[in-house]
């Protein structure tokens, strides 16, 4: 059965994937799209020969016509729309960032929760990248020990204007605290932020940071994010453990955007959610939260110059045996 997507937010990212499940991959198409912009969405359901634009997301979640939701809109308005989708009984993709605020994740983790089964996968992508899925098993094998250090820098050449320097936690480092939670199988207890000397090209964010966040066993992950160095996107790992170390093979040469990077793992995380959006395995809800809860303490440390506890509560039995 061909799988009928609404899409909400025809920005940058929408589009990309409006092409891959268009283009690229099976078993699915695009029969909805809607944009605060509507020009925008009625430009790119020009190009779709079954999309029908809608005014608003709201509609289009109810519609006979959308049977799974996309939702690649501007972060804030995650929750309004994942909560709907949930309300339809729709599966629903959401890209990263689940929710900007904890208290927000939980009210989508409650309503999922409410409706007795996992509807939402959240778009962090790295876990289906292959290099770091190769460092994921490296790790998981024992070839480094038990890891004891873990380094992970996330560069942007440039950011837009309306990127703030708390977005470089909530936006752009929820993907190293997701990827880094991953591949170690820990959860997080404290996070401290620290500016460094700040890049001049930054038009006044407070631009790089560096996060240090601790883990249940004391493991201690170094985040760094850099979102205006010029030379290229870079993203780097490497775990240390208690006989080795392994990384993730650097880009050369340095790549233009996450676009580059990450396309191969956006084609297999889409066509995994196609094949099981009914029942998806990929990134829950829990997974968007426990992300989300490291970033506020983050934002809070940035504010204070303090430690801050990262404290994530109880996991619902829905979410035991999802991957981690
Ligand atoms: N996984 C990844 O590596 C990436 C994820 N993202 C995430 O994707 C989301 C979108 O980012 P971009 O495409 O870069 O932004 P964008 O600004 O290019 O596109 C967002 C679109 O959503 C629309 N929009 C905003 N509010 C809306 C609403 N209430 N209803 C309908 N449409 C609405 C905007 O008009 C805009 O066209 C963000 O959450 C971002 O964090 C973005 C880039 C990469
Ligand atoms: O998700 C992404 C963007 O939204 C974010 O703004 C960038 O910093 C990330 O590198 C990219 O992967």
């Amino acid at each position: 059965m061909t799988l009928s997507i609404g899409v909400i937010g025809t920005g940058m990212i929408g589009t990309e994937h409006i092409r891959r499940i268009s283009q690229v991959l099976s078993g699915a198409e695009i029969t909805a799209v809607t944009d605060v912009n509507l020009d925008a969405a009625k430009q790119v359901a020009g190009d779709l020969p079954d999309a029908e634009v809608f005014d608003s997301g709201q509609e289009l979640i109810r519609s006979g016509r959308v049977d799974a939701v996309l939702v690649t809109s501007w972060g804030p308005t995650h929750e309004e729309f994942v909560l709907a989708s949930i309300a339809a009984g729709k599966p629903v993709f959401c890209e990263k960032p689940l929710a900007t605020t904890a208290e927000a994740c939980r009210r989508i983790i409650a309503a999922e929760v409410a409706a007795g089964r996992r509807l939402v996968q959240v778009g962090f992508m790295r876990r289906y990248d292959a290099s770091y899925r190769e460092l994921k098993a490296r790790i998981d094998s024992g070839e480094v020990g038990a890891p004891l250090i873990c380094y992970s820098a996330h560069r942007n050449p440039s950011v837009g204007e309306s990127y703030t320097s708390e977005m470089a936690i909530v936006d752009t480092a929820v993907h190293d605290f997701d990827v880094t939670r991953w591949l170690l199988g820990e959860e997080f207890t404290a996070i401290r932020v620290v500016p460094a000397k700040q890049n001049s090209l930054g038009g006044g964010l407070r631009d790089p940071l560096l996060m240090v966040v601790e883990t249940e066993s004391g493991v201690l992950v170094n985040v760094e994010t850099s979102v205006n160095i010029r030379y290229g996107y870079d993203i780097r790992g490497e775990v240390v453990g208690e006989s080795g170390a392994a990384a993730l093979a650097a880009s050369s040469p340095a790549l233009a955007d996450w676009r580059e990077r990450f396309s191969a793992a956006f084609d297999t995380e889409f066509q995994e959610w196609i094949d099981t959006a009914s029942q998806p395995i990929g990134p829950s809800a829990w997974d968007g939260y426990a992300a989300t809860v490291v970033c506020d303490a983050g934002v809070r440390s940035l504010e204070t110059g303090e430690r801050v506890a990262v404290v994530l509560g109880d996991k619902p039995a829905l979410y035991e045996g999802t991957p981690e």
